[in-house]
C-alpha cells in the first residue's frame, strides 16, 4: 500500500478540504489561463505575458506611456498585432492602422461586444445596460433613430460661455497648484449636465454635494483597473464597489424623473421649430424622436420596420451620454492642459493668433463666427488627444473569421484598437513622444480629407473611433476643446510646478480611460 492510498482516502471524506482543493484547482486553473493562452490556429500571433501588462498596470505610481512603451509598442513592433489578457480574457490587441482601417470599416463583422449578454453582471452592464454604444444590427440602428436627431444640431459658444466664466473665476480665487483633474471634471458635468439635460449640476459653484458625489463615484468605478481586468469580481461586489453600485440606482432615479418632466413639457407644447432645436438639451430630442417613433415606427434605409426601443434603453442612453461624455471630455481638457503647461512656446503661440482674432479685453469671449475662423487651433487639439487619448481602446467581436496580413483570427474573438499603441506606433508618427502639432496642420484646412498629405496614414487617429460607429459626441467634444483652449490662452499662462512629476512623464490610471493623476498647475492671470 503506498503513502497515496494511505492519506487520500481520508483526504477526500473532509469536506472543508474538498471545498478548499476546489477553489485551489478553480485559481490554478485561471492563473494557468492568464499566463498560457490557449492555443489558436491563428497563423503565430505573438502573445504578450499577463504578468506584463498586471505589472505596468499595478505598479505604484504608474503611467498609461510606460505600459504603452514597455509592454504595448515592444510586443506589436514587428507584427501590429499581439494576443493580450484584458476584461479577464485573451483577446488580440492591434496598433496597425491598415488592421485598424479594417476594424472601423467593417462594423457587421467586427461587431460591438454586446455586454449584457458576454459579461452581464459587471457594473458597466447594471450602470448603463442595453444602450446604443453597445448594440448590433437592427438594434443598434433602431437606437441610432432616436438619439442621432440630437445630434444633428451646431453647438453654438453661449452653450459654453457661462461655465468658462465661472471656471475663470474659480482658478482666480486659487490661481496656484490647481487640481487639474478636479477643475476638469467639475467643467465636463456642468457643460454635460447642460447640454444632455439641462440640469445645473452646480459643480464649478460647488453647489449640488450629493448628486455631484453620486456622478463622480460612478465615474470612478468606471476606471477602476481590477474590474476592468478582472470583470468576475463584480459578481461580489463589496465595500467602495457596493456603494458604487447603490449610487448608479439613484442616478437612474434621478434620471427616470428628468425623463418623465421632459416628457410631459413636450405634451403639453407645439412641435420644437429650427431655433429651439438649436438650444434644446438632447434628452429633449431624444424624447421628441422617441415618441414620433413609438408613433410611426422606425425604418431603416431599406424601409424595414426595426425593433422599437423602450423606455429603460432611452435612460440608458443618457447615463451612457453621461459616462463617455463626462469622462472623454473631462481627460481630453486635462491633456490638453498638460500639453500647454509643458509646452510654453506652442501655448504663446496659440494665444497671439487668438489675441489676432478676439483682441485682447479682458472679457473677450469668442462669437460662433470667431470659433470657426480659430479651427486651426484643432491641431493642438488633434496632437494632444494623440499623445494622450483619453479613451485606451476600442473593442470588438469578430462574427466570421477575419485575416489581417499573414493571421487569421478565428469567430468569436474580441479583437481591440490600442488607441494608444497606435498614436504611439513609430510607424505612423514619427518621434511619438514629442507633442508637434504641425502634424496635423492640413486637419486646419476646409477639406481635410483632400488636403491629408500622403505621409498620414488614415486612419491612424482615431482618439473617437473611425468609421459608422464613430463617437457621436465628437464634433461637440471638439468644439468644447476649442472654447476651452481659447478662454484658457486669452485669460491666463500657465505651466508646471517646479517639482511636478509630469515634467518627467505623465502618471495616469492605465486602463479604461485615461485620466492624469494629481496633476497640479500654477496660472498666472493676464489681466
Ligand atoms: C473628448 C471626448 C470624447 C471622447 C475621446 C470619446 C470617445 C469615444 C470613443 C472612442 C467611442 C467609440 C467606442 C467604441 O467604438 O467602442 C465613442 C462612442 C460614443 N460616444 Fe464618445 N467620446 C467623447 C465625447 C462624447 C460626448 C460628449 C458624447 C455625448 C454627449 C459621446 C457619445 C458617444 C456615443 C453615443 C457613442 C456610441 C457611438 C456608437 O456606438 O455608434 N461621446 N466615444
Amino acid at each position: 500500500m503506498s503513502l497515496l492510498d494511505l492519506v487520500l482516502p481520508s483526504f477526500i471524506e473532509s469536506k472543508t478540504t474538498l471545498l478548499l482543493l476546489g477553489v485551489v484547482v478553480f485559481f490554478g486553473y485561471g492563473v494557468y489561463r492568464m499566463l498560457v493562452p490557449p492555443k489558436v490556429n491563428d497563423g503565430g500571433v505573438p502573445y504578450i505575458p499577463a504578468y506584463k501588462t498586471l505589472f505596468w498596470t499595478f505598479k505604484p505610481d504608474p503611467s498609461r506611456i510606460d505600459l504603452c512603451n514597455n509592454v504595448d509598442v515592444p510586443a506589436l513592433k514587428h507584427t501590429g498585432i499581439a494576443r493580450s489578457w484584458l476584461w479577464g480574457r485573451w483577446m488580440y490587441k492591434i496598433n496597425d492602422a491598415e488592421y485598424a482601417r479594417q476594424l472601423f470599416l467593417k462594423p457587421t463583422v467586427f461587431k460591438k461586444i454586446e455586454m449584457q449578454t458576454s459579461l452581464p453582471y459587471t457594473f458597466r452592464v447594471y450602470a448603463a445596460g442595453a444602450n446604443i454604444m453597445s448594440e448590433n444590427g437592427d438594434y443598434f440602428k433602431a437606437h441610432r433613430a432616436v438619439v442621432m436627431p440630437a445630434f444633428r444640431r451646431a453647438w453654438p459658444v453661449e452653450h459654453f460661455q457661462m461655465h468658462m466664466q465661472k471656471l475663470e473665476g474659480l482658478i482666480r480665487q486659487q490661481p496656484k497648484q490647481v487640481d487639474i483633474l478636479n477643475i476638469g471634471r467639475r467643467v465636463a458635468l456642468d457643460i454635460l449636465g447642460h447640454i444632455i439635460m439641462g440640469v445645473d449640476f452646480g459643480a464649478l459653484d460647488y453647489t449640488q454635494g450629493e448628486l455631484l458625489e453620486m456622478c463622480w463615484d460612478i465615474v470612478e468605478a468606471g476606471v477602476e483597473p481590477l474590474y476592468l481586468l478582472f470583470p468576475f469580481l463584480d459578481k461580489f461586489p463589496m465595500g467602495k464597489r457596493k456603494k458604487a453600485f447603490t449610487n448608479v440606482k439613484r442616478f437612474h432615479e434621478f434620471i427616470d424623473g428628468a425623463i418623465e418632466k421632459k416628457r410631459l413639457e413636450l405634451q403639453s407644447r407645439e412641435q420644437l421649430n429650427e431655433e429651439e432645436r438649436d438650444r434644446a438639451d438632447l434628452l429633449t430630442l431624444m424624447i421628441e424622436a422617441y415618441e414620433q417613433t413609438k408613433k410611426q415606427g422606425a425604418f431603416d434605409e431599406e424601409g424595414r420596420l426595426l425593433p422599437s426601443m423602450n423606455f429603460e434603453e432611452l435612460r440608458n442612453n443618457t447615463v451612457v451620454f453621461f459616462i463617455a461624455g463626462h469622462d472623454g471630455t473631462a481627460y481630453s481638457l486635462c491633456h490638453l492642459i498638460t500639453e500647454l503647461a509643458l509646452h510654453p512656446d506652442i501655448q504663446q503661440r496659440a494665444r497671439d493668433r487668438v489675441i489676432s482674432v478676439i483682441g485682447d479685453k479682458p472679457d473677450a469671449f469668442p462669437t460662433d463666427e470667431q470659433l470657426h475662423e480659430l479651427a486651426d487651433l484643432d491641431m493642438i487639439i488633434r496632437e494632444s488627444m494623440r499623445k494622450s487619448s483619453s479613451a485606451s481602446d476600442v473593442r470588438r467581436e469578430l462574427a466570421e473569421p477575419v485575416t489581417l496580413g499573414p493571421y487569421t483570427l478565428p469567430k468569436g474573438a474580441w479583437v481591440h484598437v490600442d488607441l494608444w499603441a497606435m498614436h504611439h506606433n513609430p510607424k505612423h508618427y514619427p518621434d511619438p513622444h514629442k507633442f508637434i502639432p504641425e502634424r496635423f496642420a492640413w486637419s486646419a484646412t476646409k477639406s481635410d480629407l483632400a488636403e491629408m498629405p500622403h505621409e498620414h496614414i488614415p486612419f491612424s487617429w482615431a482618439p473617437f473611433s473611425e468609421g459608422g460607429r464613430k463617437c457621436m459626441g465628437h464634433k461637440f467634444a471638439m468644439i468644447a476643446q476649442r472654447v476651452l483652449l481659447i478662454t484658457f490662452v486669452h485669460r491666463f499662462t500657465w505651466t508646471l510646478p517646479k517639482d511636478s512629476p509630469f515634467w518627467i512623464r505623465p502618471r495616469t490610471n492605465t486602463m479604461g480611460l485615461i485620466l492624469p493623476l494629481n496633476l497640479k498647475v500654477d496660472f498666472t492671470p493676464r489681466h
